[in-house]
């Protein structure tokens, strides 16, 4: 591998295939990569680049110690790992929302604007694969409650009385609806980033904003605008 080739961080699972493909799409002969699902580094001589595979949450980490220069990752895990890299597209795939549910059978009372009142929620357990995002959404409703942290089949805790909560994410509703749970509170959407290092995107500016504008051309040919350059998260 040279000195300057870019190293890249996917993760694997489910936004491994269309981050792939963007990528293909943006010129990377990356066709090979994530095969075998045992191979972690892929190197592609004829990009300058190398691919590496790490578990989604792992993403912001490996990229603000630059042991990759760029990754994709959910905005979900970004605001969860509160990392310092840089945010620098809008993926626009692997759409998810962040919301806080209950079982069907111990739902908090309802406001006059038909949302459900939290208030009696103060100091319960909540579920979680995020703490942090639980605890920004509680706080700064001037609450208080205890972050259990799991580390995934989120749905499961207060069916067996773990906690009260969950805080999770949601995309189809289908796991929440299979477990008897209703959302009570939505909190914000969340989409895959496109991240960087912070000395690798001032060093290497040109090759990543390179590689960003080929990205954002590719999603606004597919009618969805992302905004380049560097975002406050
Ligand atoms: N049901 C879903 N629908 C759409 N996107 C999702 C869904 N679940 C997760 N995502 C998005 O995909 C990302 C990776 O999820 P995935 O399930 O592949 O890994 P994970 O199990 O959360 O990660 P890890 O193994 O590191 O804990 C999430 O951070 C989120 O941005
Ligand atoms: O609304 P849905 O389409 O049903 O998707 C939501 C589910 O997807 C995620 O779990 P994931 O599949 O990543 O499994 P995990 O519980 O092991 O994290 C999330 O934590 C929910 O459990």
């Amino acid at each position: 591998m040279a000195q300057n080739d870019l190293t890249i961080a996917l993760p694997k699972g489910k936004l491994l295939v269309d981050s792939l493909n963007l990528l293909q799409k943006a010129g990377l002969r990356c066709e090979h990569v994530g095969e075998d699902s045992r191979q972690l580094t892929f190197d592609l001589p004829e990009d300058g680049a190398r691919i590496i595979i790490c578990r989604p949450t792992d993403i912001p980490t490996y990229v603000e110690y630059g042991a990759a220069d760029i990754g994709f990752v959910g905005k979900d895990t970004l605001l969860e790992q509160n990392c310092d890299v840089a945010e620098l597209l809008d993926l626009k795939f692997g759409f998810c929302r962040f919301m806080v549910a209950m079982p069907e059978e111990s739902l908090p009372p309802r406001l006059a604007d038909g949302s459900y009142d939290l208030s009696g929620l103060n100091h319960k357990r909540v579920a979680t694969k995020f703490p942090r995002v639980a605890q920004m959404f509680f706080s700064e409703k001037g609450m208080q409650v205890t972050p259990i942290k799991l580390h995934g089949n989120i749905e499961l805790a207060p069916r067996v009385g773990l906690a009260e909560m969950i805080m999770d994410i949601v995309s189809t509703g289908t796991t929440l609806r299979l477990n008897r749970l209703i959302e009570v509170a939505p909190i914000m959407e969340a989409t895959t980033r496109l991240i960087a290092n912070r000395v690798s995107y001032r060093m290497n500016y040109e090759r990543i904003q390179g590689l960003c504008t080929k990205i954002r051309d590719l999603l606004e040919d597919l009618g969805d605008p992302a905004a380049g350059g560097e975002k406050e998260q």
